[in-house]
């Protein structure tokens, strides 16, 4: 990639989005088209109620995705299982033979449909076991659900708790750190050997918890992990921008209505999937960094999942434009993060 200091355009290869929500039936039909707009391939989170949990279940939900995805584009949905306490050995090669690519553990309890989650993780073993045999990937939602332990520290105790247990047990696995929102978990995969691996959404590259708060609750800043003090920011930035391998871009683009969000109990998740290069694409300008997005966005996911990378290319053009405020959501309405405001960067 070539280009001045400041560069008003900038071409790299078709990136991926290695964590996406994508829901179901017409609300996955409005957002369907966002993602394959911006993205080559997508790793589909099978968090949906109930949960995917069977290679059935992620084969049929692959062509409702694709029956969404706009005629003359092309796009691939990435498929994941939900892993439970209850998910039996051999549904894993018949996983592997459908096309899944990986399993999601999310601790029960931890955030937006979790509850059929793992409620301990040695109970997963022989299922994690034959994983790492069949090559397919663990993505981890990376906290502890212990109500003693603060929420601001669930990750870093996450850690300690789950992650280390995890890899000396396990060590072939290959492991996602999914949507990392701290210094510890940062430092953490940057010390790991080749099987682990972190995902960056844009909002915690892009906001410390200030956000969360400014002016009044913002409920269209909340989502989980919560967002972290600025310490944590930077460190999720110099990672992000630093030319290792091991961290790429995962959106976590989690859709709520409106409604949803703007209540008294708000659903955690933020909606980035209409502009997520733009918001990747600022938060490496400022750092000075827009030479290793390419790497982040296109390569690396790819890489570590081992799979080929995208042999399209896409262009940013640094051009101000205004983000909707509210676009269509199934029969209800979908507020994007920065919805109103305006954004540096464009997709051409
Ligand atoms: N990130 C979120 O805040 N929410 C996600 C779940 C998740 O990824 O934890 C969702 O499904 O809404
Ligand atoms: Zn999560
Ligand atoms: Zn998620």
């Amino acid at each position: 990639m070539s280009e001045a200091a400041t560069p008003t355009e900038l071409t790299i290869t078709r990136p991926d989005d290695w964590h996406l929500h994508l829901r179901d039936g017409a609300a996955m039909q409005s957002v369907v088209p966002y993602t394959a707009r911006q993205f080559g391939r997508a790793i589909v989170m099978p968090n949906l109620r109930p949960p995917v949990t069977t290679a059935a279940q992620a084969s049929a939900y692959r062509e409702r995705i694709l029956a969404a995805v706009p005629a003359g584009t092309s796009f691939q949905p990435l498929m994941t299982l939900y892993l439970t306490d209850n998910t039996p050995v051999d549904e894993i090669k018949r996983a592997k033979e459908a096309g899944v690519v990986a399993l999601k553990l999310y601790p029960a309890g931890a955030t937006t449909n979790s509850d059929a989650g793992v409620t301990d993780i040695r109970k997963t073993y022989a299922v994690l076991e034959a994983m790492q045999r069949e090559g397919l990937l663990l993505l981890v939602h990376g906290e502890v659900t212990d109500p003693e332990v603060d929420v601001f520290d669930r990750e870093a105790v996450f850690i300690d708790r789950v992650m280390q247990p995890l890899r000396r047990d396990l060590p072939e696995l290959k492991v996602v750190f999914e949507h990392i929102t701290t210094k510890e978990a940062a430092e953490y995969v940057a010390a790991a050997d080749a099987h682990t691996a972190a995902s960056l959404t844009p909002q915690h590259l892009l906001y410390n918890r200030n956000a969360i708060f400014t002016g009044g609750l913002r409920p269209h800043y909340y989502c989980l992990p919560v967002l972290k003090r600025e310490l944590h920011r930077q460190a999720l930035l110099a990672a992000a921008t630093s030319g290792s391998s091991k961290f790429f871009l995962g959106t976590d683009s989690a859709p709520h209505a409106a409604v949803m969000k703007e209540n008294s109990v708000c659903g955690a998740g933020c909606f980035t999937a209409l502009s997520a290069l733009e918001l990747y694409a600022e938060a490496f300008e400022a750092m000075g960094a827009l030479d290793k997005f390419e790497a982040f966005a296109s390569f690396n996911g790819a890489d570590f999942y081992g799979l080929p990378r995208n042999t399209g290319r896409i262009t940013l053009r640094k051009e101000a434009w205004t983000l909707p405020d509210s676009v269509a959501f199934g029969d209800a309405q979908l507020k994007p993060l920065r919805g109103g405001e305006a954004l540096a960067w464009r997709l051409v």
